[in-house]
């Protein structure tokens, strides 16, 4: 059974949507065992962390970057850092901004520079760019056209009841379940024994 823990910041409730998007297509994999981290509870959850096969980061894109809160929850991992306690566990992110782009794409690259320095295991989106033709449309899956990881969009005035919707939630949940499957796979090789070169 694979572990997975999603923790993520959201200051106006659009990145949770989108944080619960995650966890039903992680959930949907048979035996993950699914856990949703709101990041202000980060404290109260590094055992769940710890013992995470993959962990799943996601944070509103404010100015280009991950919000300060969800910033100050990844220094906290400096101590776990020093020990590589995250190394060799499964990552992947996840991002929300107002703008089609509004620099998502930087999000996603801080993130996973992140999970690089910590020595995880990055899985990105795995999907095709979504209307990316004459024939494609806002409703295909991926239509933000990101790779690294899920992207989405909410417009700035509008609620989380509305906002993000559609497409960028199943971009979200197929994420979710793409990590989920690569930790599955990734637990039942861990008895592999990696030689030494
Ligand atoms: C301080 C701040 C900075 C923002 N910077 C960006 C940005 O760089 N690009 C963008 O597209 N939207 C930006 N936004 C809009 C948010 O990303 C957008 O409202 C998002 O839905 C917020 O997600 P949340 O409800 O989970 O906090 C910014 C919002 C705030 C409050």
């Amino acid at each position: 059974m694979a572990k997975i823990a999603i923790v993520y910041h959201s200051g106006y409730g659009h990145t949770a949507v989108q944080a619960e998007a995650v966890r039903q297509g992680a959930s949907a994999v048979a035996g993950a065992d699914v856990t949703l981290i709101p990041v202000e509870d980060y404290e109260k959850n590094w055992d769940v962390l710890d013992a995470a096969d993959a962990i799943i980061f996601g944070t509103p894109t404010y100015f280009a970057s991950g919000s300060a809160q969800f910033k100050a929850f990844l220094d906290a991992t400096a101590a776990r850092w020093m020990e590589g306690r995250w190394a060799n566990k499964v990552a992947s992110g996840f991002t929300n901004s107002a703008g089609m782009s509004g620099d998502k794409l930087s999000t996603l690259q801080q993130i996973n520079l992140f999970a690089m320095q910590h020595g995880m295991i990055w899985v990105g989106l795995g999907l095709p760019p979504g209307n990316h033709s004459s024939e494609g449309s806002p409703e295909d899956l991926n239509r933000l056209a990101g790779f690294i990881g899920a992207m989405s969009q909410a417009n700035a005035d509008v609620g989380p009841e509305v906002a993000p919707a559609g497409s960028d939630l199943r971009t979200a949940e197929y994420l979710g379940r793409r990590v989920s499957e690569a930790a599955a796979r990734w637990v039942t090789g861990q008895s592999y024994e990696t030689v030494s070169i």
